[in-house]
């Protein structure tokens, strides 16, 4: 395997993208009324691999990772997953994959706070029809992993903020999720539990064989990954391409 490393240049639509990525991004505009948020945002995201999207405030960060996740569809442009267009699915196909092959951490807000640790890493697989025993031991299982050992029957509005996002973290991967999105996973925590936080998600992660897409302020976040990629006015301007030889 061979890594392409090329820093600073502007992407060319079309062929930077590598055969072998799982989630694509290919000249993707999108605009919010008359604001542009993405201006041909170009962007091949390797199977498995732990990617930060870093830029300033207002580049298009979030922008793209609801393009990639299936949230937004582009103006103009492709989002294609393991192949596939996903910008052209309908509505309800988009949802489903999101609910079956995506994962989400965001900065707050995920966890239903009158419902205990337990109840909320369970919720994604009761929805997705596992029976109830079968969701809890699994959900359970996550507690040692992330370090939320007797936390599952604790309501999630009591936890600190780093076992709130360490429980957001399980919740997401319990489904075993193709993908997981992060958008500032950390940023409403302090630094050294940001740290911690990290790399529970890029461990466990990692070990689950998971591709991570995290939007970050914070360089030590973005450390924590294997590639970061910049977003400036609405671009990927500074990019490592993802490439596998052969
Ligand atoms: N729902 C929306 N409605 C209107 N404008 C939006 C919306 N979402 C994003 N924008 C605009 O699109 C541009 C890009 O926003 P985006 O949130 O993607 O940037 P960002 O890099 O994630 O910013 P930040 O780091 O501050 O979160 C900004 O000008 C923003 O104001």
């Amino acid at each position: 395997m061979s890594t392409d490393l090329t820093l600073a240049r502007e992407p060319e639509p079309g062929p930077a993208v590598s055969r072998r990525s799982l989630l694509e991004a290919r000249d993707v505009h999108r605009s919010f009324g008359q604001t542009p948020a993405l201006r041909g945002a170009q962007l091949a995201v390797g199977g498995g691999e732990i990617l930060a999207v870093m830029g300033p405030s207002g580049s298009g960060k979030s922008t793209l990772l609801h393009c990639l996740a299936g949230i937004y569809t582009p103006d103009q442009g492709e989002i294609r997953f393991d192949g596939q267009r996903i910008d052209e699915l309908s509505d309800a196909r988009r949802t489903e994959l999101r609910r079956t092959a995506f994962g989400f951490v965001f900065q707050f807000g995920q966890l239903i706070p009158e419902l205990t640790v337990s109840d909320n890493i369970a919720m994604p697989l009761l929805l997705g029809d596992v029976r109830r025993k079968e969701a809890y031991r699994r959900a359970d299982a996550w507690l040692d992993r992330l370090g939320l050992g007797g936390l599952g029957g604790r309501r999630t509005g009591e936890l600190s903020g780093g076992q709130a996002q360490r429980v957001a973290i399980a919740r997401a991967l319990v489904p075993q999720p193709k993908v997981l999105f992060a958008d500032e996973p950390t940023g409403s925590l302090d630094s050294l539990t940001s740290e911690t936080v990290m790399d529970l998600l890029v461990s466990t992660a990692r070990a689950e064989g998971t591709t991570v897409v995290v939007v970050t302020h914070d360089a030590r976040v973005a450390a924590c990954a294997e590639r970061t990629v910049m977003v400036r006015d609405g671009k990927v301007s500074a990019l490592t391409e993802y490439e596998v030889a052969g």
